[in-house]
């Protein structure tokens, strides 16, 4: 089944030239399949690496809209309906001006196999724009979440195509997606998006989920090597929505979380990163992390470098794809790293990857590590569809139980295939197989 795999690989490159990050998520998958491709070759048989590999639909537009300045701005917005076989396509939205189809299929791709493990019937899909909100008044960016939207409100709903929020776009971003979809289509249709707020449709603990779920799952994983989060010395990269709240657990967990960032460089805090101060300076204010310093007595700021000069025993990458590579992962390594969890998506090079495991380092890929957040989503679709509001903490029992089997489950399955701990192969091939019986179920569509 080797020779099979690398001539779909092979043909995968080739027809989607220069999307890198989409040959990266692709290849990865494909290194763990040989072993249940060899115990199903039907899956051979029907084609299904080749479907998976090819998006049900890529839909590309323009999103125009004017500036406070009066100027007429142009960007591309996207929206890859990767697989529906599981049910609706569900996936964030990404604004950031590194936004192309290569990112948005890598995103897409993972989508898929990630919501399979989630255990939702919810398909996989990815959207966005190459549109930069940094610096941009409110009014700019509502206007442009309403161009956006007048474009995709056609290709979405309820039981079709479900966004949510991802980079460069939070509870405000939804807000207006929604507003918009719900005066095109004159329905209140809920669960047409998901990330709302709690007073318009939203569900409690969908804000916190990704972060959370993702501690939770670094905990479960810490713990099948008598390990826990007390006490541990602990990085986190980024500072949105899941650095923030990976930061809020892990301390609840009795972790010390020293440092954070963002794209301009990152603080070390070592009497513990200060949670209140954080918000007020990310989440109220929008500023960059180097205010953070600023405002705390014994952090400092480091520019321009990557927070992984910080010695951690565990690491929490929550920022973006690739952003700790090798040498990143040497360091770590070389200063008693103990766990990585990835509360982002794709954030380890292939070659960091290789070197954390060979390290005998316990690692937990973003597909199942933080599944949570999507997962609250399908809570949040669940809400809307019985017309009901759950409290936090019956959602955030939920979203622990979830998490709690996602882990068993790639655990149980890298064991069934030889491989125990290994969690990248447990999570590709329990996500895959799951999608591929259903994709043989539903036939060729
Ligand atoms: N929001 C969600 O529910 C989910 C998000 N993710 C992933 O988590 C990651 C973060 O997403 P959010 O927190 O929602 O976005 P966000 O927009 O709230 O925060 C992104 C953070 O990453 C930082 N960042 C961006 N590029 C960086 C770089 N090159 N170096 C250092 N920091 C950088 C930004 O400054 C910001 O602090 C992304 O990879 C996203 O795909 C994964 C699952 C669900
Ligand atoms: O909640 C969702 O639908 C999407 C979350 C997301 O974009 C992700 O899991 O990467």
């Amino acid at each position: 089944m080797q020779v099979q795999l690398e001539r779909v690989l092979e043909q995968v490159l080739a027809r989607n030239p220069g999307e890198r990050e989409f040959h990266q998520a692709v290849t990865e998958v494909f290194e763990s399949l040989g072993p249940v491709l060899d115990r199903n070759p039907h899956y051979v048989d029907a084609a299904v690496l080749e479907r998976l590999c090819e998006p049900e639909r890529q839909i590309i537009f323009r999103v125009p809209w004017v500036d406070d300045a009066g100027q007429v701005r142009i960007n591309r917005g996207f929206r890859v309906e990767f697989n529906s076989a599981l049910g609706p396509y569900k996936g964030g939205l990404r604004f950031h001006p590194s936004v192309y189809l290569g990112i948005v299929k890598f995103l897409g791709f993972e989508q898929v196999f990630k919501n399979s493990l989630t255990g939702m019937p919810i398909g996989g899909g990815k959207g966005g724009s190459d549109f930069d909100p940094r610096g941009r008044s409110e009014g700019e960016v509502m206007r442009f979440c309403q161009s956006f939207m007048t474009e995709l409100y056609r290709h979405i709903g309820e039981y079709t195509d479900v966004p949510a929020g991802d980079i460069g776009v939070g509870g405000r971003e939804i807000g207006w997606l929604f507003g918009q979809y719900k005066r095109i289509t004159n329905r209140y249709e809920s669960g047409v998006i998901t990330g709302k707020g709690v007073t318009w449709g939203g569900s409690l603990v969908r804000t916190e989920a990704t972060g959370y779920g993702t501690v939770l799952f670094a905990e479960r994983m810490l713990a099948t090597r008598g390990l826990s989060f007390d006490g541990m010395r602990v990085v986190v990269s980024g500072a949105g929505n899941v650095a923030i709240h990976a930061i809020e657990k892990a301390q609840a967990l009795g972790a010390h979380v020293v440092a954070c960032s963002d794209s301009h460089g990152y603080v070390v805090d070592e009497a513990g990163i200060d949670l209140e101060v954080l918000r007020q300076v990310r989440d109220v204010e929008r500023l960059p992390v180097a205010e953070y310093a600023a405002r705390r007595p014994g952090a400092h700021y480091v520019p321009a470098a990557r927070v992984w000069q910080v010695d951690a025993q565990v690491a929490l990458p929550c920022a973006t794809q690739n952003e700790l590579d090798e040498s990143d992962a040497k360091r770590l390594v070389d200063h008693g790293l103990l766990a990585v969890a990835e509360g982002a998506n794709m954030p380890l090079t292939p070659e960091a990857v290789a070197l954390v495991q060979s390290a005998g380092v316990l690692y937990a890929p973003g597909k199942a590590a933080n599944a949570g957040g999507v997962a609250t989503s399908a809570l949040e679709m669940q809400q809307n569809a019985s017309r009901d509001a759950w409290s936090f903490e019956h959602t955030e029992e939920r979203l622990a139980t979830i998490m709690a089997r996602i882990h068993d489950n790639c655990a149980a399955t890298a064991e069934e295939y030889g491989e125990p701990g290994n969690y990248v192969l447990g999570a590709n091939i329990a996500g895959f197989t799951k999608v591929a019986d259903a994709m043989i179920a539903l036939g060729v569509v």
